[in-house]
């Protein structure tokens, strides 16, 4: 599997080796061991998630200020902009960004610790988008921060509007989010 860094040194790229054949391809999305050797973390994912969208839907930015979860993401079809913000608040990185075009084709994974927002822009017609988590969903501890907060400045890849969820409507603005201690 390849590691690479991003713009925030705790976010990592990931791109599993794949094994391609007259019959197609084959590849091991997800190996615990791979993970502790090449990225040094002992993970344990609770839950995996499925979401399926439109082009031009976007989702996010969400984290649980309790419970908050590690996520590994990827795309099963089609393409996405991926964007994790930082939310704890003695980082170096806190309040930056970092963003990532995840493909089905590419086969890319992006690691999300747990501390930071998450949230994607579909890219293509459309894109089944799948994850697993460190720690449950719990919607009593789930925030929202506005995918244009003007002091993020998060640079979407957008052609139009994006769709919105209500819930994503009324995000909150970064200056007034909870944050990680
Ligand atoms: C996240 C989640 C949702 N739900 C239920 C709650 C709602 O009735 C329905 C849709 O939830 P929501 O609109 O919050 O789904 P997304 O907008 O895709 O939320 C996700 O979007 C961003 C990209 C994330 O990283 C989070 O995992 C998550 O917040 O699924 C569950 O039952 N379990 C869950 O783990």
């Amino acid at each position: 599997m390849q590691v690479m860094d991003t713009a925030i040194p705790e976010v990592k790229l990931l791109k599993p080796r794949v094994f391609g054949d007259a019959r197609g391809f084959f590849m091991e999305s997800y190996n615990k061991r791979t993970l502790k050797a090449q990225l040094g973390l002992d993970l344990e994912f609770v839950q995996d998630n499925h979401s399926r969208s439109m082009q031009g839907v976007l989702r996010g930015l969400h984290y649980q200020i309790q419970q908050p979860q590690g996520k590994l993401v990827r795309v099963l079809s089609g393409k996405v902009f991926d964007v994790a913000v930082d939310l704890r608040q003695h980082a170096a990185s806190f309040g930056q960004w970092v963003g990532e075009v995840l493909t089905a084709e590419g086969q890319e994974q992006l690691w999300i610790p747990p501390g930071f927002a998450h949230g994607f822009l579909v890219l293509s017609e459309t894109a089944d988008f799948i994850y697993k988590t460190t720690d449950y969903y719990a919607p009593e501890f789930e925030r929202t921060v506005r995918w244009d907060d003007p002091q993020l400045a998060i640079d979407w890849p957008l052609t139009n509007a994006p769709q919105l969820s209500e819930k994503d409507r009324q995000g909150r603005l970064f200056a007034d989010a909870e944050v990680y201690p």
